[in-house]
């Protein structure tokens, strides 16, 4: 299925993979972000050499700086700020989208100050109780693999399961398959919670830890995932599927994972802040980690690999005190993540 206007609001590494992936298949896309200067060098190249070089855009991807001209007339608004800047530009292009149009947030992050999911914060806006219909796409997905055309499957979750069925739709390709899911809130805390555990997989792996403590920070990482997104009101079995289990495992063990890289970093000795400086692009999980710690302490929620990660992130812990302290907490029963 193609659309006569999709709309893409941010022209980083994902948000460009996303209007390849929808222009090479016919649809109109219009692509914007908040850089003036990288928009005009966009039309300029008609290429993102900064985030995807090597993929020119075809005829049907177009630019745009005007958040109103990118979003006015769209049938679908995919939504590919970082986090910390989504609530400001969702404020600015309301007023604009369409009566019926489907927004999609392809981001993978939780707002410090509100604590609030991407669905959250437009639900919040949202203050003419207008007719839009809002969801996620998330799922195990480099954006640099999802350029190239690689093999890739992403989940699609929309309370409303007729928008899910479009959505899904308007992405498949015969190289990206799109499952369907109602599970909003579950999908949404399970890719930025994996971001928050492949910090602490890049860290281990930065420590010279090898592959048995990997393994054991994913699974309990994943147990951590679930306990917080069901108390969030997910249900138990989307962490187990693409965008939680799928996401985490990609993410705690693919060097392309701008959040790993962070965690090797910090490992190998450096402070947070020559990490950042040195850093080019977003990584997530460092602030959801903040996002992340509040909520579990609001909803009284056992997380012991996220306190620590808050704890070295925050407060300057080391990482070596943080796996020592891991390792001596009081011994316990397995709990099945699945059922807990
Ligand atoms: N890169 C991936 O492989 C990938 C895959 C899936 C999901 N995501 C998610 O997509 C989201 C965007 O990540 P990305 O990889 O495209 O980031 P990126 O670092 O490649 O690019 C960031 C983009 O955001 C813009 N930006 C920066 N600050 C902003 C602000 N305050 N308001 C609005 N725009 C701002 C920049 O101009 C830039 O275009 C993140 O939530 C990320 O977790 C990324
Ligand atoms: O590079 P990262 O760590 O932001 O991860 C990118 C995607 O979320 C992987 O699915």
């Amino acid at each position: 299925m193609t659309m006569n206007k999709v709309a893409v609001v941010g022209a980083g590494s994902w948000g460009t993979a996303l209007a390849l992936l929808l222009a090479r298949k016919g649809c109109q896309v219009i692509l914007w972000d908040f850089n003036a200067e990288h928009v005009a060098q966009l039309a300029k190249d008609r290429e993102n050499k900064r985030h995807q070089p090597g993929h020119l855009f075809p005829d049907t991807l177009q630019m745009s700086a005007a958040l109103a001209e990118c979003v006015s007339g769209a049938e679908c608004v995919v939504m590919v700020v970082p986090s910390h800047g989504y609530r400001a530009v969702y404020r600015d292009l309301y007023p604009h989208l369409e009566e019926n149009a489907l927004v999609v947030s392809a981001v993978k992050g939780i707002e410090i100050e509100s604590g609030q999911t991407m669905t959250q914060i437009m639900a919040k806006e949202d203050k003419n109780d207008r007719d839009i219909l809002f969801g996620v796409l998330s799922g195990p997905s480099f954006a640099a693999e999802t350029a190239e055309q690689q093999p890739t499957a992403v989940t699609v979750a929309f309370a409303d399961t007729q928008a899910a069925a479009a959505v899904q739709q308007l992405f498949s390709t015969e190289y990206f398959r799109v499952y369907t899911s109602s599970d909003v809130i579950g999908l949404e805390v399970s890719g930025a919670m994996k971001n928050v555990i492949a910090i602490a997989a890049g860290i281990s792996d930065g420590l010279g830890y090898g592959l048995n403590t990997r393994a054991a920070l994913i699974t309990r990482g994943l147990a951590e995932i679930t306990r917080l997104g069901v108390a969030m009101g997910g249900k138990p079995q989307t962490f187990a599927g693409l965008g939680g289990l799928g996401d985490l495992v990609l993410t705690c063990t693919g060097n392309l994972s701008r959040n790993r890289t962070v965690g090797l970093k910090l490992g190998s000795g450096l402070s947070l802040e020559q990490v950042l400086s040195e850093m080019k692009m977003v990584a997530e999980g460092v602030k959801t980690t903040k996002s992340c710690y509040h909520l579990a302490q609001a909803k009284q929620v056992e997380m012991p690999i996220l306190e620590q990660m808050y704890q070295i992130l925050y407060h300057g812990k080391r990482c070596q005190d943080a796996v020592i302290e891991l390792f001596q907490r009081e011994l316990k029963q397995e709990v099945e993540p699945l059922i807990c």
